[in-house]
C-alpha cells in the first residue's frame, strides 16, 4: 500500500482576515502550513499545493522534503492539480487534507487510513450536537432536525483510481472530495472527527488553535528514569547508617563519608535520570571537606538540582542486598527518612533488602550493596 497525502494550501484566506494568507500566518512560532505537513509525516508521500505566486515561501519553508503543486482558483481545481501528479503512480490510497488543518490529531489520520481496508471512500466528521435554527436578521425563523447531520473534516481518504475517477467525471465546484466521491457513486465511510481538527477560518480561529496547541504542550510528559549501585565495606564499628537510619551492628561501614550505601545508590539514581554524573562527580573524595558527611548532604543536593531542572521525584525504589544487618524491622523508618529529605509522600519511596543466598561478597558479610530506581516528571 502506498499511501499520497495531498495539502491543499493555495487558497487566500479572504475569511481569516486582511494579511498574509491564513496559512502563512504564525501559529505557536511557526506558519500554519509547517503543523499541518508535520501532522502527515510518515504516513505517505506529502503533496503540498500552493498559490502560484507562494512557490517560493513553500520552497524556504520545506525544501525538497514535499512536492509542491501549483493550485488553481477554487479547492476543488487545487485538489485536481495534485491527483493529475499522481497519475500513472505506484499510490493506491490518498489522503486529501486542508492545510488550513493543522491541528489534526494521528488518531483521526489513523482512522481514515484503517476504514479505506473496507472502504472505498472515508472521510471524518462530528455529528451535530446542538440544536439548530433558522434565522434571518437575527431572528429565529425556524428549527431544523439535527439527526443524521455531520459536521465534515478532512483528511478525506480515497483509493486513488477511485478518486482520479470521481474527478474527472464531476463538473467542478464541489465543496468537498466526499461531494465528488459520492457523485461518482463511492459509499463514504464515516469516522470519527475531532473538535481539535477545526479548520482556521475566522480571525478568532487563531486564539483558539493557539489554546489547543498550549494544552497540548502542557500535557506533554517529559519522564526520565536513574538507577544507581553502590558497594561499601564492612569495618570496625557498632553500627551502619542505612538510608538515613542508624542500625546497630556488629561492623560498621567503611567510607568517606557516612558510608551511608543505601542513600549513595539513590542519589546516584537521580543524578543518572539527570545525566549528570554521579556522587564523585558533584563531591570529590578527594575533598577533605565530605570525610563523615553525613550523606542527607549528598540527596538533598540531588533533589534540588532534579527541581532546578524542573523535575520533581514520581517515586523511587531502593533495594539492600545483605545477610546482616536485618533491614526488615527498620526499613518503614528508611523510607520515612528518605521521604523527609526528598520531601516527598512515603507512599512514592520503597525501601527494602535481600540477601545474596550467602554468595559472593555480600554473601561472605564482607560488605552491603545497594540498587535503586528513581522516576522523575518534567513539571
Ligand atoms: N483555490 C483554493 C481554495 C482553497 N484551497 C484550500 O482549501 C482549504 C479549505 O478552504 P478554505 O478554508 O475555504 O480556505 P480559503 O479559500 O483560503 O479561505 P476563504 O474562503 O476564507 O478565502 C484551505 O486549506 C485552502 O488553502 C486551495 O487549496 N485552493
Ligand atoms: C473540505 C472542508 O474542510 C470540509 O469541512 C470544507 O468544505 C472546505 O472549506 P469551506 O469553508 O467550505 O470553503
Amino acid at each position: 500500500m502506498t499511501v499520497a497525502v495531498i495539502i491543499v494550501a493555495a487558497g487566500r484566506g479572504t475569511r481569516a482576515g486582511a494579511g498574509e494568507p491564513k496559512q502563512w500566518r504564525m501559529l505557536a512560532g511557526e506558519p500554519v502550513l509547517a503543523h499541518t505537513v508535520r501532522a502527515f509525516r510518515g504516513v505517505g508521500r506529502i503533496l503540498v499545493v500552493l498559490h502560484p505566486e507562494d512557490m517560493r515561501l513553500g520552497l524556504d519553508l520545506f525544501g525538497g522534503t514535499v512536492t509542491l503543486v501549483a493550485g488553481g482558483a477554487a479547492r476543488d481545481a487545487s485538489v485536481r492539480a495534485a491527483l493529475g501528479c499522481l497519475e500513472g503512480s505506484d499510490v493506491t490510497r490518498v489522503l486529501i487534507h486542508d492545510g488550513a488543518r493543522p491541528l489534526v490529531p494521528a488518531g483521526v489520520i489513523r482512522e481514515v487510513l484503517a476504514a479505506l481496508d473496507d472502504a472505498p471512500a472515508a472521510a471524518p466528521a462530528l455529528a451535530v450536537t446542538d440544536a439548530l435554527w433558522r434565522g434571518a436578521h437575527g431572528l429565529v425563523t425556524g428549527t431544523q432536525d439535527r439527526s443524521g447531520l455531520y459536521r465534515a473534516q478532512t483528511p478525506q481518504g480515497f483509493r486513488l483510481p477511485d478518486i482520479l475517477a470521481a474527478y474527472r467525471a464531476h463538473p467542478g465546484g464541489a465543496a468537498d472530495d466526499v461531494e465528488v466521491a459520492r457523485a461518482a457513486g463511492l459509499p463514504v465511510h464515516i469516522t470519527e472527527g475531532a473538535e481539535d481538527n477545526l479548520k482556521i477560518t475566522w480571525p478568532r480561529d487563531f486564539a483558539r488553535a493557539e489554546a489547543i496547541l498550549k494544552l497540548r504542550k502542557d500535557h506533554e510528559m517529559d519522564i526520565r528514569t536513574g538507577n544507581g549501585f553502590d558497594v561499601h565495606a564492612f569495618t570496625e564499628g557498632d553500627h551502619v547508617t542505612l538510608c538515613g537510619v542508624k542500625v546497630p551492628h556488629t561492623r560498621g561501614l567503611l567510607g568517606h563519608s557516612d558510608a551511608d550505601v543505601g542513600m549513595h545508590a539513590l542519589t546516584d539514581a537521580i543524578y543518572g535520570a539527570l545525566a549528570e554524573g554521579d556522587i564523585g562527580r558533584h563531591f570529590p573524595p578527594s575533598d577533605p571537606q565530605w570525610k563523615g558527611a553525613a550523606s542527607r548532604i549528598f540527596l538533598e543536593h540531588a533533589v534540588r538540582l532534579a527541581a532546578e531542572r524542573g523535575y520533581r521525584i514520581s517515586n523511587c525504589d531502593v533495594t539492600l542486598i545483605c545477610e546482616r544487618p536485618k533491614v526488615g524491622p527498620h526499613a518503614l523508618d528508611m523510607g520515612t527518612a528518605l521521604a523527609g529529605i526528598m520531601g516527598i509522600e512515603t507512599g512514592r519511596v520503597s525501601v527494602k533488602a535481600t540477601t545474596s543466598e550467602r554468595l559472593g561478597f555480600t554473601g561472605r558479610e564482607e560488605g552491603i550493596a545497594a540498587i535503586a530506581t528513581v522516576t522523575l516528571i518534567g513539571e
